[in-house]
């Protein structure tokens, strides 16, 4: 018989479409077996403030269907402190809150493994990020909705760059990760995709946009993760605009239209799946790991794994960019 009674729930880092369908799973798990179950606001922040709200079954209608965060998102800057921890620890012990699920990326997960190895609470994660950057799971809730959503986008840049014949560098999110742009770029056939996990030498991308864009195109699509080497699209743009003045070029930086929106049913059902597993995780007495999918079905990963391995860009798919761009 599991010790916890009561449970917090939070959302952390950048937030993504799925994170209310995730805490609402959560939520509703815990009722079933009749555990408590509070909100903790603004992530780590909430915790340290103390900032929680008791929910039931019916805090949760409705928004299985809503992006953004209910229980709001937060960077907190306090929570990497020691202090700051042990603040968070205090407002636990007075609200009885016997264990944490924390729905967020690597930081979030980072913040968490410290955090138990300095106290003894079970948390249990669930990756919630746009950027799909977690080992551990083949993919993190937010993450199919947001690539839509840039797909979408992309399809409408293609439209007027092929009335213009102009070439477009589109700059999508990811400061450390490129899987939103690798997939992006496949799905809308881009020219090129510049990612930050693979160095692209400016040489390499002028041979492409000679065959692909000024061959015998009438536009050319250049996907760019935000923490590209290059130094982002501008950037990039610039260098090719400088050496090919012939080019029309124009830029467009997706910026945070990417985190919002309605999640898809794909990512519905993974936040569901994650936050049963969560709940049920922590009922089996398992600590200071994360949840995911793997083939379709959930994997537990410890914090130490998922926070010291990276997850790899497959070399395959750019390889079938590169064949499918000419
Ligand atoms: N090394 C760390 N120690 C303590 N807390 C951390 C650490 N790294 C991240 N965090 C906490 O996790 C929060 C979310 O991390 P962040 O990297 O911003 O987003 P994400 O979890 O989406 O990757 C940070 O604002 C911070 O409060
Ligand atoms: O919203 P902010 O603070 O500008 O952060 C932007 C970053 O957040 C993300 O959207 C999501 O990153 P995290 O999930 O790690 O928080 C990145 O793709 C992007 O680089
Ligand atoms: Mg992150």
């Amino acid at each position: 018989m599991s010790r916890i009674k009561k449970i917090g729930v939070l959302t952390s880092g950048g937030d993504a479409p799925g994170m209310n369908a995730a805490i609402r799973a959560v939520v509703r798990t815990a009722i079933f077996n009749n555990l408590e179950v509070v909100g903790v606001k603004q992530g780590y922040e909430g915790l340290i403030k103390g900032d929680f709200e008791t929910m039931k079954s019916y805090d949760v209608s409705n928004i299985i269907q809503k992006g953004g965060t209910i229980l709001c998102s937060a960077r907190s800057e306090e929570f990497r402190s020691v202090e700051g921890r042990k603040k968070a620890h205090e407002q636990m012990l007075a609200a009885k809150i016997d264990a944490l699920v924390v729905i967020g990326g690597d930081g979030t997960f980072s913040g968490a493994r410290i955090f138990t190895q300095e106290y003894d609470i079970p948390v249990v994660g669930i990756p919630g990020t746009i950027d799909n950057d977690l080992f551990g799971t083949d993919y993190t809730i937010g993450f199919d909705t947001a690539l839509n959503t840039v797909i979408e986008a992309v399809d409408k840049i293609r439209d007027t760059a092929s009335a213009h014949n102009r070439l477009f560098f589109i700059e999508v999110m990811g400061r450390d990760a490129g899987f939103l742009a690798l997939r992006s770029g496949i799905a809308t056939g881009a020219e090129a995709i510049l990612i930050p996990e693979r160095q692209t030498h400016l040489k390499d991308l002028e041979k492409y946009l000679a065959k692909g864009y000024k061959g015998h195109k009438n536009s050319g699509i250049v996907i760019v993760a935000e923490g590209d080497k290059s130094g982002g699209a501008y950037t990039i743009a610039r260098e090719i605009e400088k050496k090919h003045p012939e080019y029309d070029i124009r830029v467009s930086v997706l910026g945070h239209m990417q985190r919002g929106g309605s999640p898809s049913a794909f990512d519905r059902v993974t936040a569901s799946t994650l936050g049963v597993a969560a709940v049920d995780a922590l009922l089996d007495d398992q600590k200071s790991i994360m949840v995911g999918m793997v083939n379709g079905e959930v994997s537990h990963v410890s914090f130490n794994k998922t926070i010291k391995n990276k997850k790899v860009v497959k070399d395959s798919l750019l390889t079938l960019n590169d064949i499918l761009s000419i």
